[in-house]
């Protein structure tokens, strides 16, 4: 009965934090350097045009041409550079006006929002130091998990500071003076499509995913189709000039996104505010194994907020020799878990140890403790 070694990525060992605090660079030993935005050919053709469309700067209304908007980042073209600027940048997926944004906003309203092209180089933009934050989508409540970013918390060397939990109310948005009878087809992130089926469904008209809900509402505004809609946010409606032509059209009324907060370095443990340490692990194969893992929790009245299991992907298959069945191969997972406590208290750090001496080794990944931003 062993707890299985996973990738330690996302915590760092003693001696790599110690050559991190010696190495990492300082504002001060930086060249000072500007992001140089890249656009990259999306899924449906570049934007053309110069429609003006209002937009939004952090509750300043200005107008402004739609070519001159900051492009997403991709990590391939980045020269790596920073300014001085005393605002905290925060990277995020999608385009100007998407629900990610709202959610960066929502955490630091005062930021100054990164947009990239894809999950990846929103981790990547703070690893190299053009963002201090990024904020990304995990779990949705009608539309469930967000796996590719499971994925990339393994991969990445970042660490959960913060949750943001955000209401995503979709509108259906298209150009001033167009009825929603004019409609011959609707864009969007495939997610919003699928949480607003039943309103979609009664339009009738063919649905046209795209990267993100910001994208779809830029596409309609800037090609001034006047026979598409995006499904999106009304701040979108406002960024890219468009009308809102109805309003909170998803399935479900409470339609809730939680976002992560991921920085370069964690936040230290406290007890003055409702923390949750996120960890993962896999176990061996073996009856009641994941019941006894949890157990360690259970023991301790430490509420389990989430568990995710993923597949193992560099080594998806186990070989187990049993004595009365043979071999048998068996799919290997990666046990992530939220958990309501903070490392600070001594209760999780026994659930830890606890772990450690029953599965005699304590090699669990662990990505953060941080706390509920809006609990
Ligand atoms: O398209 C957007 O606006 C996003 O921020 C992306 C995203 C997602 O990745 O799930 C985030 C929140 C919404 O639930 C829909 C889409």
């Amino acid at each position: 009965m062993a707890l299985k070694c996973v990738a330690l990525l996302g915590w760092r060992s003693e001696y790599e934090y110690s050559w991190w605090n010696r190495n990492k660079p300082s504002k001060s030993n930086l060249a000072p350097v500007t992001i140089r935005w890249f656009s990259r050919q999306r899924s449906i053709n570049s934007v053309q045009g110069g429609k003006v469309a209002a937009t939004h700067n952090h509750g300043r209304k200005f107008h402004k041409d739609l070519t001159s908007l900051p492009k997403p980042l991709t990590v391939a073209d980045l020269s790596v550079t920073l300014d001085d600027s005393s605002k905290v940048r925060i990277s995020f997926k999608g385009m100007l006006g998407s629900y990610s944004e709202d959610a960066a906003l929502k955490a630091y309203p005062k930021c100054e929002t990164v947009p990239c092209d894809e999950f990846e180089d929103a981790f990547k933009a703070v690893e190299l130091w053009l963002a201090e934050k990024a904020v990304l989508p995990i779990e949705n409540s009608s539309g469930g998990s967000i796996h590719r970013n499971y994925d990339l918390l393994l991969r990445h060397r970042l660490h959960i500071v913060g949750e943001v939990q955000l209401p995503v109310n979709l509108c259906l948005l298209a150009l001033p003076g167009v009825r929603i009878e004019q409609l011959k087809r609707v864009l969007s992130h495939p997610q919003a499509l699928a949480v607003s089926d039943i309103f979609l469904c009664k339009l009738g008209v063919p649905r046209e995913n795209v990267d993100d809900t910001g994208f779809a509402a830029q596409y309609v505004a800037s090609n001034g189709l006047r026979d598409a809609a995006a499904v999106a946010s009304i701040r979108a409606a406002e960024v890219y000039g468009l009308n809102v032509l109805a309003e909170k059209i998803q399935d479900d009324s409470d339609n809730i996104t939680r976002f992560l907060v991921l920085a370069r370095d964690p936040i230290i443990p406290r007890t003055d505010k409702p923390f949750k340490t996120s960890i993962v692990f896999t176990l061996e194969e073996g009856p009641g194994i994941l019941f006894k893992a949890l157990a360690v929790f259970a023991l301790r009245d430490i509420n389990l907020t989430k568990i995710e299991s993923r597949p193992q992907r560099k080594r998806p298959l186990r070989v187990v020799d049993d004595s009365n069945t043979g071999a048998a191969r068996y799919f290997d997972y990666l046990f992530y878990i939220d958990f309501e406590a903070s490392m600070a208290e001594p209760r999780a750090q026994n659930a830890l140890g606890h772990l450690q001496v029953w599965f005699l080794v304590f090699n669990y990944a662990y990505f953060g403790c941080c706390y509920a931003i809006d609990f």
